[in-house]
């Protein structure tokens, strides 16, 4: 029986299964338009702002003191910089990123943290009920965006936060994060061909969508971009008379050898942005000169800004997962009965962030072989750090959206991994357990039905693999509908050795073997039993290619 609870003079159920019924509300607004197809409505941003009108939020925006961040790479990443920041500096924060991994409360963080499931259910019903009383036949429900960015605010207005951070979605110019009027300060990342079939095709018509999001008179931000880009963001800072400046990256010396709190070297373009939205942002909102002014020299950053850097925490971006395995930061002794298992995540989709990832896949991979043979692990003592780096398996977990084109994001990966000497010696090929037509909670059982599954993507993942390997096309069967009988569909567990049969998947000798496994906790559970069968096992997955695949993994690991 339900625990029926009052929220706002709504009668709701309890709080769990009303979680659930806020998710299938959720899930309602989700449209049917297909990647690529044009928006379903059109003036978005004007409908924007009577949705605002209608939540009595309009005027309130306005004092939020946004920090606003487009770009095509690192939006997420510079957002939460930002965060870490200006939380150091003792101020209370609002973010608003997407997409979500695990839970779509993960898109609005307060004061560092996911709001709660109480708060979210909160503003979820306060904003659900009074839209939907207004609507009529010219207005009708948001779609999904749009009513999450309009939660965000109300989210933030009620919650009276110190700084509020908004990613936008896509683009710049039409996103629904653009009703924002009157920003603090504006950033744009790094940019690359994504969304092209929405943005354009050339980085000039991309540029121009994400330099939408300038304001008259708000100072903006970027970091170097190609010319083409730049020429584009500089016309456009130009138009609306204001500053634009020209971030460089970090370099090591300038913030001391401190390691950032987000992996990878594309980080230091990220942090770099973050730190000069974050000193706008105390200029403008008049807290920088209250600070520092007497004791800030400009070649060093503040100590709040240091420990902002090195404290932020994004979850699926260059994250190290120890399944089965000692962190090698803590000098754990691993476990006799099972070989290691660590999982590499990164939610990469596009070409310059797989070389992003790859790179720091590659530098990663060594450094755990460093540490570990450094605290001298039972297992592996006596050995070189050559040889004990040999001793590990490296094995990519791969799937992309049906958009993307694996003719580019595969060779981009493997090649750069292979110029830092790290190949990989199987590849697995998955579907995303996530569905795009439903919002699911974090709670949310994981379905393991495989009827009626269709792989024909993976497979074709697969043969562009084999491609990579082989140099030549070769023939990988295409089986639409998989039998229900996981010991036919699985690799025996010496698939993963060099010399042994390949179980039916393709194998070769000189070339790394694939396969494709039609559900993702089958090959987590896979690897796992891998390790446990096997104690001598080490294997380095890195899980990439989509957002929600990590989200995925991330889940099915922490139950
Ligand atoms: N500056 C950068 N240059 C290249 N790749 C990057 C950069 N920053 C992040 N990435 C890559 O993009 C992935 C997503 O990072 P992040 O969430 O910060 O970016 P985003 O712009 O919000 O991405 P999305 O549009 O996919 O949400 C990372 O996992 C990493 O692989």
């Amino acid at each position: 029986m339900e625990n029926n609870v009052v929220t706002d003079g709504q009668k709701q159920t309890s709080p769990s299964s009303s979680y659930e019924a806020a998710m299938e509300k959720i899930s309602s607004l989700i449209t049917r338009q297909r990647r690529g197809e044009k928006p379903p409505i059109s003036n978005k941003l004007e409908k924007m702002s009577l949705y605002l009108q209608i939540l009595g939020l309009e005027e309130d925006i306005s004092k939020l003191n946004i920090i606003h961040v487009a770009g095509t790479k690192g939006k997420g990443s510079t957002c939460i910089f930002c965060e870490s920041i200006l939380r150091e500096c003792g101020f209370r924060t609002g973010v608003f990123t997407s997409p979500h991994l695990i839970d779509v409360r993960e898109r609005f963080r307060i004061d560092g943290m996911d709001i709660s499931e109480d708060k979210f259910l909160q503003y979820f019903w306060d904003c659900w009920n009074q839209l939907e009383e207004n609507t009529t036949e010219e207005i009708s429900m948001p779609p999904l965006f749009l009513f999450l960015t309009l939660l965000a605010f109300k989210i933030f207005v009620s919650e009276q936060v110190d700084a509020t951070i908004i990613e936008v979605g896509l683009g710049g110019k039409k996103d629904s994060t653009n009703v924002i009027k009157e920003p603090t300060v504006c950033g744009i990342t790094s940019l690359g061909m994504d969304h092209t079939e929405i943005l354009g095709d050339t980085l000039g018509q991309i540029a121009s969508h994400k330099a939408g999001i300038f304001k008259p008179k708000v100072p903006a931000f970027t970091v170097p971009q190609p010319s083409e880009a730049m020429d584009v963001i500089l016309e456009r800072a130009k138009e609306l008379m204001i500053p634009l400046e020209v971030t460089e990256p970090f370099d090591c010396k300038q913030i001391k050898g401190l390691k950032l709190g987000l992996s990878g070297d594309h980080q230091f373009y990220n942090a770099a942005l973050a730190v000069s939205l974050c000193r706008c942002w105390l200029q403008r909102t008049g807290n920088w000169e209250k600070k520092y002014q007497n004791h800030f020299q400009d070649s060093n950053l503040p100590d709040e800004f240091m420990r902002g850097l090195s404290t932020a925490h994004f979850s699926g971006r260059a994250q190290i997962v120890y399944a089965s395995a000692p962190n090698p930061s803590c000098s754990e002794i691993v476990s006799k009965n099972c070989g290691e298992l660590i999982f590499y995540l990164d939610g990469a989709h596009s070409p310059e962030s797989m070389e992003a990832c790859a790179k720091w896949f590659s530098n990663a991979v060594v450094e755990n072989a460093e540490e570990s043979s450094e605290n001298g692990h039972e297992l592996h003592k006596g050995n070189t750090l050559g040889q004990f780096e040999k001793s590990f398996k490296r094995i990519l977990l791969f799937n992309c959206l049906d958009v993307r084109n694996p003719d580019i994001l595969l060779p981009r990966l493997v090649n750069t991994c292979a110029s830092s000497g790290i190949h990989f010696s199987r590849a697995l090929f998955v579907p995303n357990m996530s569905k795009y037509s439903k919002v699911l909670s974090g709670s949310s059982v994981i379905s393991s039905d495989l009827h009626g599954i269709d792989l024909s993507w993976q497979f074709n993942l697969q043969r562009t693999w084999e491609k990579i390997m082989h140099g030549k096309e070769t023939t990988v069967p295409i089986e639409k509908d998989f039998k229900i009988d996981s010991k036919q569909i699985l690799p025996p567990p010496e698939f993963l050795y060099d010399n042994a049969s390949s179980g039916g998947h393709s194998h070769n000798c000189r070339a790394p073997p694939s396969a494709v496994i039609p559900s993702l906790p089958l090959a987590i559970k896979w690897l796992q039993d891998c390790v446990k069968e096997y104690p001598s096992t080490r294997l380095q997955v890195l899980v990439t290619g989509s957002l929600h695949l990590v989200g995925d993994v991330l889940k099915l690991l922490k139950r």
